[in-house]
């Protein structure tokens, strides 16, 4: 069967973030599923680039400028890009200007998106429409409202804080009928909400850990959506990200200093002592090795480490900091650098050859999320032998066993919790976990265990494949 993706971003051609790693493996592991997913992404220059001569394969409705679709193979990737040079040729990132702020026609250009994703839907004959995240919420009222014949919806939340809110002045502007403006539709709280459209037409909602699934149809992770998300409780499920695990895998990974495996990890001495080198830290092989690597924003957590920090200092750790986002974080990373030479480093900036070497060469990684809807920063980080500390929420909740008694006990333990939000429950970790590493034998074995972990696609692609599969059986259903 056939399945279009809908999305803004699409490792390796745009990535701001974990959504653009996901939408990129997916459908190379939904083909082991007999699957076959064709990803319809915004013509930024970076996608038109990629594609070079393709041709145009269809003409869109003129609703928000001329835009047509052009199709190539980029990769693994069979690519639509949305060619609509007036919305999506412009320099920055695919939703601010370099000068930062949002564009202010991100409604009309994801509008545009979602109306592409109907019409490419209903031309290609697909199956079923996978749309993720606000920019692609659209797409399902297109399809519920103009598409021709039935075409039945999955929506992915990747993260529930970005909810695409748009003043009402844009619902006249979608050519959608006046019954969709209504709490049944796409209003929301008096404004146009692609997020809140994306749940309400969605056939099918997954988000990417079971623990989020739950968590957001509670008041205190719901985000304002949870009413929304109780009433369609039926039809919500969460399926874990996976890591493309050719990608990343430490055995080949020419952007570590030394390639190794979970059966012989010795070279990867010598990744920590370049990482120590990088960050400008003393090159103590003895010294524990934290390190981070995400967005500096609130739902990272990045705050309570510094507010850790005297602990993290207390028991001889040192901190790699890679990361980039609120500029207040930012300064407050590159202060702690300066006022801790040796022990603390601060990268500010996105490298991922950088991150790579974090996770092939930390002792630990640090992921103390306040939400993760799932987290791809402890998938890497067990794939690469650094047991990652854990807020436990989330994806981080289901993705690693806390090195408690009885998991040590069971010898599976491949990491550590705590609770999340609180730095005083991340001192305490912190100190466990120089504990452990304290002990290499022990040590050893948890490393060895987050090694063999299955951070693969292969679980989660099969349980994709059996919901698009009993999506298009059913037809598209109606919602009461
Ligand atoms: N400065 C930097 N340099 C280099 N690489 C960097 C970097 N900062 C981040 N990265 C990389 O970007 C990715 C971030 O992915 P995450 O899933 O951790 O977060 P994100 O919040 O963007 O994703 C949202 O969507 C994903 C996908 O569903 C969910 O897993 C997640 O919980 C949700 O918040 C990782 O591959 C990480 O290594």
């Amino acid at each position: 069967m056939r399945v279009l993706a809908v999305a803004s971003e699409a490792y390796p051609l745009v990535k701001t973030g974990g959504l653009a790693d996901v939408v990129g493996a997916l459908p190379a592991a939904l083909a082991g599923e007999g699957i076959a997913v064709t990803t319809l992404l915004p013509g930024y220059p970076a996608v038109l680039r990629a594609i070079g001569e393709a041709p145009a394969v269809l003409t869109l409705p003129d609703r928000f400028g001329p835009a047509r679709l052009r199709r190539a193979q980029v990769g693994a990737l069979d690519l639509l890009a949305l060619e609509a040079p007036h919305l999506f040729d412009r320099p920055g990132n695919p939703y601010a200007a370099p000068e930062g702020g949002d564009w202010p026609d991100n409604g009309e250009r994801f509008a545009a998106l979602g109306l592409a994703a109907a019409e490419a839907a209903t031309a290609l004959g697909v199956q079923a429409v996978h749309a993720h995240d606000w920019q692609a919420g659209l797409a399902g009222a297109y399809l519920r409202h103009l598409a021709p014949r039935p075409i039945p919806t999955v929506f992915t939340i990747h993260n529930l804080a970005f909810q695409g809110q748009f003043p009402p002045a844009l619902f006249p502007r979608l050519g959608l009928p006046a019954a969709a403006w209504s709490t049944a539709g796409v209003e929301y709280f008096g404004s146009v909400g692609f997020l809140k459209a994306g749940l309400w037409y969605a056939d099918r909602i997954t988000t990417v850990s079971p623990s989020y699934a739950a968590e957001i149809r509670t008041p205190a992770g719901g985000m304002g959506l949870d009413g929304l998300l109780r009433g369609r409780a039926g039809v919500v499920s969460g399926i874990l990200n996976g890591l493309d695990d050719a990608a990343w895998d430490p055995a080949t990974d020419p952007a570590l200093a030394a390639r190794f495996t979970a059966a012989a990890p010795e070279a990867r001495a010598a990744n920590k002592a370049a990482l120590q080198a990088r960050f400008g830290l003393v090159p103590d092989p003895a010294a524990p090795l934290f390190a981070f690597v995400g967005r500096l924003a609130w739902q990272k957590g990045m705050d309570l480490v510094l507010a850790a920090l005297p602990t993290l200092l207390e028991i001889g750790g040192q901190l790699a900091i890679l990361g980039t986002g609120e500029p207040g974080l930012e300064a407050q990373c590159r202060g702690a650098a300066a006022a801790h030479p040796g022990r603390v480093g601060a990268a500010i900036g996105f490298d991922e050859a950088l991150a790579r070497l974090c996770y092939g060469g930390a002792d630990a990684v640090l992921v103390p999320s306040r939400f993760e809807p799932c987290g791809l920063a402890q998938l890497c980080a067990l794939r690469y032998g650094a047991p990652p500390v854990v807020a436990r929420t989330g994806g981080l909740a289901d993705t690693v066993i806390d090195a408690n008694e009885m998991a040590l006990a069971a010898g599976c333990a491949t990491g550590l919790q705590f609770a999340p939000g609180d730095a005083a429950m991340l001192a305490g970790a912190l100190r466990h976990a120089a504990a452990l590493i304290g002990d290499a034998a022990l040590w050893a074995r948890i490393r060895g265990n987050a090694m063999r972990c299955d951070v693969s696609w292969r679980r989660s692609a099969a349980r994709y494949a059996a919901l698009f599969r009993e999506v298009a059986m059913a037809g598209s259903s109606v919602i009461a």
